[in-house]
């Protein structure tokens, strides 16, 4: 699959952890973040990261800030993505399987790199379970659409 990596300043620190694990699970990696620590504002890179899924240029996006909430506020803004902002395996592991999420937000001041890398290993590994799910996603999707 194709991913994208986004970051602003404070998600910089997990960067490096979340390509490694993404290449070393055999994924396409494509980074839209900025690459040093000087302030800069988070929606500017989840907008790019959005749009490529979009415009099916990427299957799915790892965006990260300094708590991963910016990042999912400013994604799920985006007609037809729905990110999740996880700090647990767990999480994760549903916002896949449930909630068919094709973008995962992390919080690089709040998980360590070695929780991150499960994370996205999760994410990555996990499928959607379609069913009454597929039902439940289709009436966000009617949000969306009618407001
Ligand atoms: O966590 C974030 C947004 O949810 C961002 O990474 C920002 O860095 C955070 O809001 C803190 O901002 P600051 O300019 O680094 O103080």
């Amino acid at each position: 699959m194709r991913y994208i990596i986004g970051n602003d300043h404070g998600g910089i620190d997990l960067v490096d952890s979340v390509e490694e694990i993404l290449l070393d699970l055999g994924q396409e990696v494509e980074k839209v973040g900025t690459y040093n620590k000087d302030s800069c504002d988070y929606s500017d890179f989840a907008k790019k990261a959005c749009e490529k899924i979009i415009n099916n240029e990427a299957d799915f996006a790892i965006l990260i800030c300094g708590t991963g909430i910016g990042m999912s506020l400013s994604a799920n803004k985006v007609k037809g993505i729905r990110a999740a902002c996880v700090s647990d395996v767990y999480s994760a592991k549903m916002s896949r399987a449930h909630n068919n999420c094709n973008v995962l937000c992390i919080g690089a001041r709040v998980i360590g790199s070695e929780v991150a890398k499960i994370i996205v290993e999760t994410f990555v590994k996990t499928k959607f379970e379609g069913g009454r799910h597929q039902r439940r996603i289709e009436k966000i999707t009617e949000i969306e659409e009618n407001n």
